[in-house]
């Protein structure tokens, strides 16, 4: 025994100074990233010239990220050692570190190296005899697991500092903390195969809950970054959560495996300047989310191009414009050839209206000036006059820019082929029961849809207004031009200021390094912004890869939106079908995916609950036998320390119950679970319920994703019967607990959850 505990003190000694010297490595690689910093802020004065600028501001932006990448990565700096049959010891980390030789002394956990800390087994260890978790508190060595491979290949030394307990099921046992935390220590086998599969192409991964497809999603976007550093960081990853509150929830995950380049957002985001949360009664989101919508705003665009009843009649200056129905319909059929998307075909329009308007005038004018009424002599001027044959093109045009300026004519024009956003093109269509009934395909049931023009934003319509976009076109000359007048107004300033520093005589580098800096950040096109900045705000930016969570829940029409973020569809999409609770949410993968994809995706099954005890999953199996018994439960990693239990008890006793459950859990958080309909009902009783909180009110969609020390599912009845779905809810509701979990019911018990009775 005492041999072992020798053993045990050598090895965490002899760990400890690997340890040290890394994080020596990291502080050093640390100083010369912030000495690289500064130096190109201060080094040689005022840069000449916008190229040099853009440079500088391009290497400073770099020289940023991996300072970042290094502070984000002192937290459990190196976690592993793998020991190979040949004598050589490769230390596994957050970042890849090098020694003043250059030679590498810590793997990056993503770097091919590294891969068989992650997927050695017993039955085939890949080379190796030994893998070593090492466990750190800030920068101590407090813990050590080992797991052998092969007795025989390891040294006597080695052999008598064997120690472990199993790495997983210590981390799995630790409290929860509300935020993600990345697993890189404890991946396993199945996991790494999603993690590290290769970027062409789209990858579903499906699995129960707890299998730990969100943490294998995260990890698979900072492996990809890390091994497709050019292309990604480039073109951005995108990752597409249920809600604010999960994408709070992983939010750490990124910047904590080292990776900035991500854009985290929900579908109700996805078209900027629209912020929607709000979800549509199901029988609308179910028409709404219907891949013929895509008709159906098609249609709406096409019914803003019109074509007056009769003859156009312009009414300008007592003369009276006409322009015969025919050639409004022959313009109409023209712009329309073209191809353009509305607002850009609309010039086309609006130019050959105008040359048509022109003529009408000149027809008009000829109309009022009753020639033969004159009293005049000269037989010249009694010849009739032919001014619409006597204008020629530069007539025309100008007579066209005189025209476009009159109101009359705008209004004209704009009630034929209106300029329009997709706001207001789709609020203006779900307004209409008669456009809708005009465009809407046979069968769809459009009467559904109808609702006031000034309704809220659901995250239903998000899709239908990037659909709109795409049919309208952005104009974006304007903005061209706004662009370069900010640039030619940014010279303009710093020549000013450039003065006003001399003349003051403050003009010392630093200063003026810094002010020339950040009026270029402000008034330029976004040099010194990042890849994700950029990728944010534009909504035709082409994502390098696309990782979709809870994908389950995302409707037809959401995918087609998806799609066209990333052109190159290459896309991991991880969620379970047995979870489904948006009404227009996926059945089967196939449905959704293959539209774009015509069966060309790739599926992984996780199979093993990390989260859920045994006993909880039990209660789980029981309610998905009885609504999705095509889905297999998942099989949980361990045993937990109590029984699950439902417990009789009204609303208003939840606190008292909330209170003990919290001191059986210690410093853990707990989640209370409700229908929609009393989710308000039961926040009263818990005032501070942020996400940070120790009790959170949640319903079940906001629970989705999440998971809790101690979970409390309020009226199961309620969940059941709130929707098609109730059955689904509540599977997802019975499956956040890593440690407890408590049925709270009023009236009878469910029989699905018998269980528990
Ligand atoms: N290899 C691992 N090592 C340590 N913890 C893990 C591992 N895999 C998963 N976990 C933990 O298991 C829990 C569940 O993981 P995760 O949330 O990714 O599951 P999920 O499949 O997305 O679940 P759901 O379908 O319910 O959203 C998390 O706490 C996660 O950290």
């Amino acid at each position: 025994m005492a041999n072992r505990q020798d053993g045990l003190a050598e090895a965490l000694d002899s760990e400890q100074r690997t340890v040290s010297w890394l994080y020596g490595l990291l502080d050093a690689a640390r100083e010369r990233a912030e000495r690289s910093l500064r130096q190109v802020y201060a080094g040689g004065g005022a840069v000449a010239g916008r190229q040099a600028r853009v440079e500088r501001e391009v290497s400073a932006g770099e020289q940023a990220r991996r300072l970042a990448q290094l502070n984000a990565v002192e937290r459990g700096l190196c976690f592993g050692r793998i020991d190979h049959g040949s004598g050589q010891n490769v230390y596994i980390g957050r970042i890849g570190l090098r020694d003043e030789h250059h030679e590498s002394v810590l793997i990056d956990w993503r770097a091919p190296a590294a891969r068989p800390f992650y997927v050695a087994t017993a039955t085939d260890p890949d080379g190796l005899v030994r893998r070593r978790h090492l466990h750190l508190k800030d920068r101590r060595v407090v813990g050590i697991d080992d797991e052998v491979f092969d007795l025989d290949g390891m040294s006597e030394g080695d052999r008598r500092a064997l120690v472990g307990e199993a790495a997983l099921l210590a981390a799995l046992r630790r409290g929860r903390t509300g935020r993600m935390g990345d697993v890189v220590a404890t991946i396993q086998t199945e996991q790494d195969r999603v993690i590290r599969s290769s970027l062409q192409g789209a990858l579903v991964v499906q699995g129960g809950p707890g299998t730990g497809k969100t943490v294998a999603a995260l990890h698979r976007a900072a492996y990809l970054l890390y091994t497709h550093r050019d292309t990604l960081e480039r073109r951005g990853v995108l990752v597409v959560g249920p809600n604010a509150m999960f994408l709070r929830y992983i939010g750490q995950v990124l910047p904590a495996l080292g990776e900035t380049q991500v854009v985290m957002t929900t579908v109700g985001e996805m078209f900027p300047g629209v912020r929607a949360v709000a979800d549509d009664a199901p029988a609308a989101a179910v028409v709404k989310g219907d891949l013929r919508m895509a008709e159906v705003v098609a249609g709406a665009v096409r019914e803003r191009q019109r074509v007056a009843g009769g003859e156009l009649v312009v009414e300008l200056d007592g003369l009276r414009l006409r322009v015969p129905h025919e050639t409004c319909a022959r313009l109409r059929e023209r712009a329309r050839a073209v191809r353009l998307p509305h607002n850009m075909a609309r010039k086309l329009y609006v130019t050959e209206l105008l040359k048509e308007l022109a003529k009408a005038e000149a027809r008009a004018l000829e109309e009022s000036l009753h020639i033969d009424e004159l009293e005049v002599d000269d037989p010249e001027l009694t010849e009739p006059l032919d001014l619409e044959g006597d204008l020629d093109e530069l007539d025309i045009e100008l007579a066209s820019r005189r025209l476009w300026e009159e109101p009359e004519v705008r209004r004209a024009v704009d009630g034929l082929w209106p300029e329009l956003t997709p706001q207001r093109l789709v609020s203006e269509l779900l307004a209409s029961p008669r456009t809708l009934a005009a465009v809407a395909p046979q069968g769809l049931a459009w009467q559904e849809l109808v609702r006031p023009v000034e309704a809220p934003w659901t995250v239903g319509d998000v899709p239908l207004l990037d659909e709109a976009a795409e049919l309208l076109g952005e104009d974006d000359s304007a903005r061209r031009v706004a662009a370069r007048v900010a640039v030619e107004e940014l010279a303009e300033r710093e020549l000013y200021a450039r003065e006003v520093l001399t003349s003051t005589g403050v003009a010392e580098e630093g200063v003026f390094e810094r002010a020339d800096v950040l009026a270029e950040r402000h008034a330029d096109d976004g040099a010194g912004l990042t890849t994700a900045d950029r990728a944010a705000a534009d909504r035709t930016w082409a994502y390098g890869h696309v990782i979709v969570d809870e994908a389950q829940e995302l409707s037809p029409m959401a995918w087609r939106m998806v799609m066209r973020r990333v052109p190159a569809k290459s896309l991991t999409v991880v969620g379970d079908l047995a979870q489904t609770g948006a009404a227009a949410g996926a059945r089967s993968w196939g449905e959704m995916l293959d539209p774009y994809l015509e069966g060309r995706w790739r599926e992984e099954r996780l199979l093993v609950n990390y989260r859920t005890p045994a006993e909880i999953m039990r209660v789980a199996a029981d309610v998905l036998r009885a609504f999705a018994p095509e889905q297999e439960p998942p099989v949980s990693v361990r045993e937990g320390e109590a029984e699950p239990r439902a417990v009789r008890l009204p609303v208003s006793g939840l606190p008292d119950l909330v209170a003990r459950e919290l001191a059986d859990i210690g410093e853990g958080r707990l989640g209370v679970v409700t229908p929609d309909a009393r989710r308000a009902e039961v926040a009263r009783l818990f005032p501070d319920g942020d996400l940070d909180a120790p009790v959170v009110v949640l319903t079940v969609t906001q629970a989705k994703g999440l998971e809790f020390d101690a979970v409390v599912v309020v009226d199961p009845a309620g969940i059941l019967a709130q929707s098609e779905q109730g059955g689904r809810d509540l599977y997802v509701a019975v499956t956040r607990a890593t440690r407890r979990l408590t049925v709270v019911h009023e009236g009878e018990l469910p029989p699905v959850l018998s269980r528990l009775g």
